[in-house]
């Protein structure tokens, strides 16, 4: 989609022309244009319709580019990561002291009395605010005083969204940090306890230390939720979409297993939308009784129902040969030598109907033609996965040599990606 060769006046027409067709669909369709004010939507241009999305994307990419080009090499190094460390700094302080939850939605409010009521020292307070201001969070409306635009509302009307900044800066920031020792200390590890997370965080393991910190625990959910409620990650309802799920009632009993379902938000979210499948929620005894609730909640009682399993271990008689075993954003969290575990027990139950689907990102080949924006993302979670977990995010090739090493049978038999999902794909595999 983008112009070549990408010199400064190909990108801004690119940018020109991507821009006018955003503001014509928005308004024929009565919607308003994308703004900093704080009344503005947090999500101007809306998702569900593919090629304005890719336009979005297309836009985001010729600004990205042509904003590197204006700075130019030189700069970028000097400057790299600079800002974005300060910011990350100032937004965690402004979150940690409830700053967005003390500016009033619709008026700007005094450095005073915001220093006041959030007990920060009025000079600090003024310079953490101003920091994030540069970055479109929050805005100076006089000398002294502040108010929301849409991007700092975002912060103040969901509590969950400030766990995104708290994540990044309490739990990553530190492992990243750690990369390079993990590296050099755990050459070519596998294992979930020789990660640099362990190494920022007194030798535990991701979950061992969430387990022994609830409050971290609870922090982690919030911010995947948030951070599964955007155009970022594909939501419950496009993977209940992106399938052609009725196929699996006709053939085998219907029956879907959730394997390390959570509480089986995904299955519920399926399950209203396809009432010939029944599914079994695979997860811990602890979230029996909220994965039961939802299910009363949806009137899905009966037809989703959980099991306390650990999916190391081999699937029990009433779990072997189901139409699914759906594993979603599991394998990603795992290296090969523990994906592998984690298959060979479902291997062992499918029958000759049954099939795997994956749902986790597939990496591009090189030159693959996705957005830098896009693959950006996925490769920040890939380096997430390895500092968190020792994990990793695979390309399709990848994936293929995973499968091929559980069993020469099993073998990737539909990829679907775009444009019915997004970040994510859902992988089948069968017995060929
Ligand atoms: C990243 S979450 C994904 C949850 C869900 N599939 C989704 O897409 O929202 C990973 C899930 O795996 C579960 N899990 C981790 N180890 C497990 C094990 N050994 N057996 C079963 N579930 C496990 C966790 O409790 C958690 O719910």
């Amino acid at each position: 989609m983008g112009s070549n060769p990408p010199t400064l006046v190909n990108l801004a027409h690119d940018i020109v022309k991507h821009a006018t067709t955003i503001t014509n669909y928005l308004q024929s369709h009565n919607l308003p244009q994308p703004s900093f004010a704080s009344n503005s939507p947090a999500h101007p241009i809306p998702e569900n319709d593919e090629k304005l999305s890719a336009t979005r994307l297309a836009l985001i990419e010729a600004t990205k580019a042509l904003q590197a080009l204006a700075i130019g090499p030189s700069e970028t190094t000097r400057l790299f990561g600079f800002t974005e460390l300060c910011h990350l700094a100032a937004m965690q302080a402004l979150c940690h002291f409830n700053v967005p939850q003390n500016i009033p939605l619709d008026n700007p409010v005094s450095l005073d009395e915001l220093s006041t009521k959030t007990k920060v020292d009025k000079h600090v307070l003024g310079r953490f605010l101003r920091m994030a201001a540069t970055n479109y969070y929050f805005v100076e409306s006089k000398p002294g005083y502040f108010a929301h635009t849409a991007w700092s509302k975002t912060l103040a009307t969901d509590e969950k969204m400030k766990q995104c900044i708290w994540f990044r800066h309490t739990e990553l920031l530190p492992s990243a940090g750690k990369l390079v020792e993990a590296v050099e200390e755990y050459p070519g590890s596998d294992d979930p306890k020789e990660t640099a997370f362990a190494l920022a965080f007194s030798g535990e393991t991701f979950f061992d230390y969430k387990e022994k910190n609830p409050d971290h625990m609870v922090r982690f959910g919030q911010f995947v939720d948030a951070f599964a409620s955007g155009y970022v990650v594909d939501s419950p309802e496009n993977i209940a979409r992106g399938y052609p799920w009725e196929d699996v009632g006709r053939s085998g009993d219907g029956l879907v297993v959730d394997v390390g379902g959570g509480i089986g938000h995904i299955s519920v979210a399926i399950g209203k939308e396809h009432g010939q499948l029944r599914f079994l929620v695979q997860d811990f005894e602890d979230l029996r009784k909220e994965s039961e609730a939802l299910a009363l909640k949806n009137g899905l009682v009966g037809r989703v129902n959980f099991m306390a399993h650990d999916f190391f271990t081999e699937q029990p008689e009433e779990a072997r040969r189901a139409g699914v075993y759906f594993l979603r954003n599991i394998l990603h969290n795992w290296s090969d030598s523990y994906c592998r575990k984690i298959l060979k027990p479902l291997v062992g139950a499918m029958g000759k109907e049954s099939r795997i689907i994956i749902c986790d990102i597939v990496l591009p080949e090189a030159n693959s033609g996705m957005p830098k924006t896009q693959e950006e993302r996925a490769r920040a979670l890939d380096l997430t996965m390895l500092a968190m977990f020792n994990a990793r995010e695979r390309s399709l090739e990848e994936w293929q040599a995973l499968f091929r090493s559980v069993d020469d049978k099993l073998k990737i038999t539909a990829v679907i990606g775009r444009p019915k999902m997004r970040m994510d794909c859902l992988i089948e595999v069968r017995l060929m």
